[in-house]
């Protein structure tokens, strides 16, 4: 099955609010289901204690749901797996990737995002040839990822780009008022939604939060 045309999925990047990552789960099927239901928009395989055999079964979980619900299938640091799963999406941090090597992997159909942490890598990623989104964060510090230190939401404020970005980090339903007052208009999200008792319910509140 051939992925999709890169300027459908540029479209739908455009469009998308809510970015959901994930670890692997012995739900993970109808937990995907149940976000992208909800109203996720991009779902990405973060699991960092899956061999790349594992990692490609649960990829390949989300890419049927993403493909039945209309919406973008996300790699993580892995442009190998991207390519080989034909992803639509392919997130690299500062201290995976560059983005040119990447691109010889994955080709120019697939979009490819960037973590950033302070204004230069931010400013960086806003001009980087390449990078088709970015993210900012994190807003708080999180267990999700743990010793990364925070910029807070100074880093939010801070940031202005014609491409897409997201603000990731601490996020959930208590401060995404705060976080969208600061000036972002996307976020993602792990644990608010990852563990959330339901997890269509919790993405539909964001969801409506970040359309209104
Ligand atoms: C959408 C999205 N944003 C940020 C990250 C973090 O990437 P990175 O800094 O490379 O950290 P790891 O996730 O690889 O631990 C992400 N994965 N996705
Ligand atoms: C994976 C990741 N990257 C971050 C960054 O700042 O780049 S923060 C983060 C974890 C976000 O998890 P939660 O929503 O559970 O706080
Ligand atoms: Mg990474």
């Amino acid at each position: 099955m051939p992925g999709l045309d890169g300027n459908l999925i540029r479209q739908r990047l455009a469009d998308a609010t809510l970015y959901l990552c994930t670890p692997d789960r012995p739900d993970l099927a109808e937990f995907a289901d149940e976000a992208l239901a909800g109203g996720v928009d991009i779902i990405q395989l973060r699991d960092k204690s899956l061999e790349a055999k594992q990692e490609i079964e649960a990829i390949e979980i989300l890419a049927e749901a993403t493909e039945r619900h209309g919406r973008l299938l996300a790699v993580n640091d892995r442009a190998d797996i991207a390519h080989a799963v034909q992803a639509d999406v392919l997130h690299l941090g500062q201290d995976d990737l560059p983005v040119p090597l990447a691109r010889r992997i994955v080709g120019d159909e697939v979009v490819i995002g960037r973590s950033t942490h302070d204004v230069d890598q931010m400013t960086a990623a806003a001009e980087e040839p390449g990078v088709d989104y970015f993210c900012t964060g994190p807003c708080w510090p999180t267990p999700t990822k743990p010793g990364r230190p925070a910029p807070g939401l100074d880093l939010v404020r801070a940031t202005k780009s014609e491409r897409p970005w997201f603000a990731i980090g601490g996020i959930d339903l208590t401060n995404l008022r705060e976080v969208l007052l600061a000036g972002a208009t996307r976020v993602v999200v792990v644990r608010a939604i990852t563990d959330a008792e339901d997890p269509r319910k919790a993405a539909e509140s964001f969801k409506t939060e970040l359309t209104s």
